[in-house]
């Protein structure tokens, strides 16, 4: 049982959930404090997909408890309602808008909170404008402003989508394998841009990228079968026999 701090904030624990009897989350208990990056590993199948479902109301727990912010309950709000509480989540495939410009991107971003009439005549503040400034640069964009995001390469697509997620000013960013398909140049530009990000937010990253993980120099979970298998620093989980069994050693 973990003990719950009204500070925390993303609190699981006992999390269960079964499909079709087979039981993809198992007693699953999973801690995030605010301003925390934590690197989430794990065999396929371990359930990391399913606790990023539980989390953003995708997927609902048969057991267990899940708090966002000390006391809210996430199992009692829909998906909708989950992202408007600070929580965004970045899938594996990028998903921007390939005929419009990185800023526009970004510019729609800003705007998705508030409805289709007010978005069309809505001109940007200069606070938004500096904000937009100041995404760019986090996500290493700022020379390619004017650009349509068709142009840009798979990791510079990955990297406005997080972009746009921080329009949304979310407090946890969840982001499911973000450097698969990267050059190793792009992979490792994304470890720095995720440490700059969780200066202001927590985040909470999916890789099976194991040199990226330890670029990364935060607290590992390593999940398998629905629950926790260790967690810890990258050297004490990767020397964890039970993690070399079930993943590291495959
Ligand atoms: N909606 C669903 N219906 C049936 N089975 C599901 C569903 N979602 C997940 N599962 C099963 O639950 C288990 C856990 O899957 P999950 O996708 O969470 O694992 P994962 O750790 O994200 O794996 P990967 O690294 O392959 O993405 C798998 O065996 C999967 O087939």
């Amino acid at each position: 049982m973990t003990e719950k701090n009204p500070r925390t904030l993303l609190y699981l624990d006992g999390v269960s959930v079964s499909f079709d009897g087979f039981k993809a989350l198992n007693s699953l208990s999973f801690v995030v404090e605010p301003g925390e990056l934590r690197a989430i590993i794990g065999p396929n199948g371990a359930g990391k997909t399913t606790m990023m479902d539980i989390i953003t109301g995708k997927t609902r727990p048969d057991e267990g408890e899940v708090f966002f912010k000390g006391d809210i309950d996430l199992t009692k709000r829909d998906e909708a309602e989950i992202a408007q509480l600070g929580i965004g989540r970045k899938f594996q495939k990028p998903t921007v808008f390939e005929n419009h410009t990185v800023w526009d991107n970004l510019e729609l971003a800003l705007n998705r909170g508030r409805g289709v009439f007010a978005t069309l005549f809505y001109r940007l503040t200069g606070e938004d404008k500096r904000r937009i400034e100041e995404i760019l640069a986090t996500v290493r964009l700022t020379a390619r402003r004017d650009d349509l995001a068709a142009g840009l390469s798979h990791g510079q697509k990955q990297w406005l989508e997080i972009g746009m997620l921080l329009a949304q000013e979310p407090e946890l960013l969840l982001v499911d394998e973000p450097v698969a398909g990267m050059t190793d140049a792009e992979t490792a530009e994304t470890a720095i841009l995720l440490k700059d990000i969780a200066k202001t937010r927590s985040v909470v990253v999916v890789e099976h990228d194991m040199g990226f993980i330890r670029d990364l120099g935060v607290k590992v979970t390593c999940l398998a079968e629905g629950s926790v298998l260790a967690e810890g620093s990258i050297d004490f989980v990767s020397n964890d026999p039970k993690v070399i069994e079930n993943y590291l050693g495959r």
